[in-house]
């Protein structure tokens, strides 16, 4: 935390190995102890001693280095206030004075056009409130460590702790409406005060779960992003919306509260997404079931205290398949971290279930009609993944943008070359058009029944989800050619796109694979155009 004031000329005085201070944007820094740490290495560091670097600085870094180094700072260039003055606070972030209109850092299709001064029908105050409100957390609880969580490939509890104070949890839970029977509303910093909340919970709709998810999705790695909601996003609804008061009651307020988590198990290392023919066999014995199996792929598994598996209890086909859960302390219950090119954070798991012995207690709504109980999720399980896929395509844009207005090549910036905006325009039209058809599907989702979104929804958000996961693996391919090197190393200027790269099949692939999806998307809408319009076909 910055607390003096210097002149130029008083850090020009500690420019030696021994005392060794720089300016960067008007701070100064004191890098003495940090010289044998730095990943630039010392000598560069002493090459500026003493003076502004922010130019060397800014080649080199991106502007979030500082926060994460924020204890070097030791004050600002500047006279100090007279007394009576205000104190200084160097560290806040300044006030954006028409939030009404305008909010973040103006990066052209860098934050969805309602963030850069367009009118939207969609929003309201408490949307605006909301934006306001993750953005500062993310920058400051996820942003800074993603990269650290990434390597160690686990997300901390404690985010869980954190996530849950602020009632995000029990809104990714939700589909669009919050389960306040199962979370303590008043505790909650979004929720707490009904009317004079952030967001009042009556009013609580899909686009603020949307601005959750978009806001959330701007850490950059779709590890943190599983790995937070991973569970929470389908493993947990399934209960929320079938399971028996009891079952609710033992596992879901544990969940919202961010003390245990959850993973859904449905994918087996012989059956894929063809969730009919799966082999995992929950045999009835004495008042339970004993459970023999394996999954794979499972999605928090590493880590999920409770795995709401899929498993057959009947014939064959998906008449013969019941949702179970099953607890980690249960004996027979053995999981091991798989090694994946993308989303590490997210505890992709192998699991064995060896004789594991449940309650019958643990059986999510009836036995035999857990496909249908799976497949009422998928239209909120493709849009997360939507979501989050375009959000991501939106940091590959906001990188490259601004990557590509400070570095030169040939003695022009990057931004300046006519072939690096084309791809810039092409990335901007996808994300834009991903965007505002995210917007007008959520916007059904409002106000559509409910047992007409399971048929008219199903296609459309079918062909959405391949619509975004095609406009981020372009995204991520494009911004990766333009930060060139960066981008094929981990960590620093080009860690998000080297990650975001490597997460894009994690997005493409789950929940249904581009190629099911397209068909699937064509064949519904096919469907339903001819039964339910009467479209001479
Ligand atoms: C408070 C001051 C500074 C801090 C905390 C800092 C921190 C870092 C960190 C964490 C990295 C690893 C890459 C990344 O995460 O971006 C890095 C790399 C680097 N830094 Fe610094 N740095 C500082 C000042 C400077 C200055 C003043 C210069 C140049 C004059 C410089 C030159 C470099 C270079 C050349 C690299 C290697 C970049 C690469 O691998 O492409 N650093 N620095």
């Amino acid at each position: 935390m910055a607390t003096g004031y210097y002149q130029a000329s008083q850090v020009a005085a500690h420019s030696s190995e021994n005392d060794c201070w720089v300016i960067i944007h008007d701070k100064v820094y004191d890098v003495t102890n940090f010289l044998n740490d730095h990943p630039g290495g010392k000598k560069i560091l002493l090459k500026n001693a003493g003076l502004d670097a922010t130019k060397q600085f800014d080649a080199f870094h991106n502007a979030g280095v500082l926060e994460k180094y924020g204890a070097l700072c030791i004050g600002v260039i500047g006279e100090a206030p007279k007394e009576g003055g205000a104190t200084p606070v160097t560290d806040a972030a300044p006030v954006d004075e028409d939030d009404e209109l305008q909010f973040g850092e103006m990066i052209p299709f860098g934050d969805p056009s309602w963030y850069q001064q367009w009118g939207s029908p969609y929003y309201k105050e408490s949307h605006r409130r909301l934006r306001r409100f993750m953005r500062a957390f993310v920058d400051t609880e996820i942003m800074p460590h993603v990269h650290e969580w990434d390597e160690a490939k686990q997300v901390p509890m404690s985010l869980f702790g954190k996530c849950a104070e602020h009632g995000i949890l029990a809104s990714i839970a939700g589909h669009g409406k919050l389960p306040t029977e199962y979370f303590d509303v008043e505790a909650s910093t979004l929720f707490k005060g009904g009317a004079k909340a952030i967001v009042d919970p009556a009013e609580f709709d899909a686009f603020h779960s949307f601005i959750i998810g978009d806001e959330l999705a701007r850490c950059g790695s779709g590890g943190v992003l599983w790995g937070l909601c991973g569970g929470l996003g389908i493993g947990l609804p399934p209960i929320i919306v079938n399971g028996s008061e009891e079952l609710k009651r033992r596992i879901v307020p544990d969940c919202l509260a961010g003390r245990k988590t959850i993973c859904l198990a449905i994918t087996e290392p012989q059956a894929g997404s063809d969730v009919a023919n799966l082999t995992t066999v929950a045999n009835e014995a004495n008042d339970g079931y004993v459970i023999n199996g394996e999954k794979k792929w499972i999605t928090n598994g590493t880590f999920a205290d409770f795995f709401t598996v899929a498993c057959r209890t009947g014939g064959d086909g998906m008449g013969g398949v019941s949702l179970i859960v099953i607890e980690r302390g249960m004996p027979g219950v053995s999981t091991r971290q798989m090694q994946c090119s993308g989303v590490w954070s997210s505890g992709t798991a192998y699991i064995n279930f060896e004789d594991v012995h449940v309650p019958k207690a643990n059986l999510v709504g009836k036995e035999n009609r857990g496909f249908k109980y799976i497949v009422e999720n998928f239209n909120h399980e493709r849009m997360g993944i939507v979501v989050q896929a375009n959000r991501l395509a939106r940091v590959c844009l906001e990188e490259a943008i601004k990557y590509g207005s400070k570095r030169k090549t040939f003695g022009v910036k990057l931004v300046n070359h006519p072939v690096l905006r084309n791809k810039l325009a092409h990335m901007s039209r996808q994300i834009e058009a991903t965007h505002a058809w995210t917007e007008n599907v959520i916007y059904q989702t409002m106000t559509m029944p409910e047992d007409l979104q399971m048929i008219k929804l199903g296609g459309p958000i079918a062909l959405l989800k391949a619509q975004a996961t095609q406009t981020l693996e372009y995204c991520a391919r494009e911004a990766s050619q333009i930060f060139g090197g960066l981008a094929y190393t981990r960590g620093g200027q080009g860690e998000k796109i080297e990650r975001i790269y490597r997460e894009v099949r994690a997005y493409a692939i789950p929940g249904g694979s581009e190629e099911i999806m397209l068909d699937l998307g064509m064949r519904q809408s096919i469907k339903v155009a001819s039964m339910m319009y009467g479209a001479k076909l």
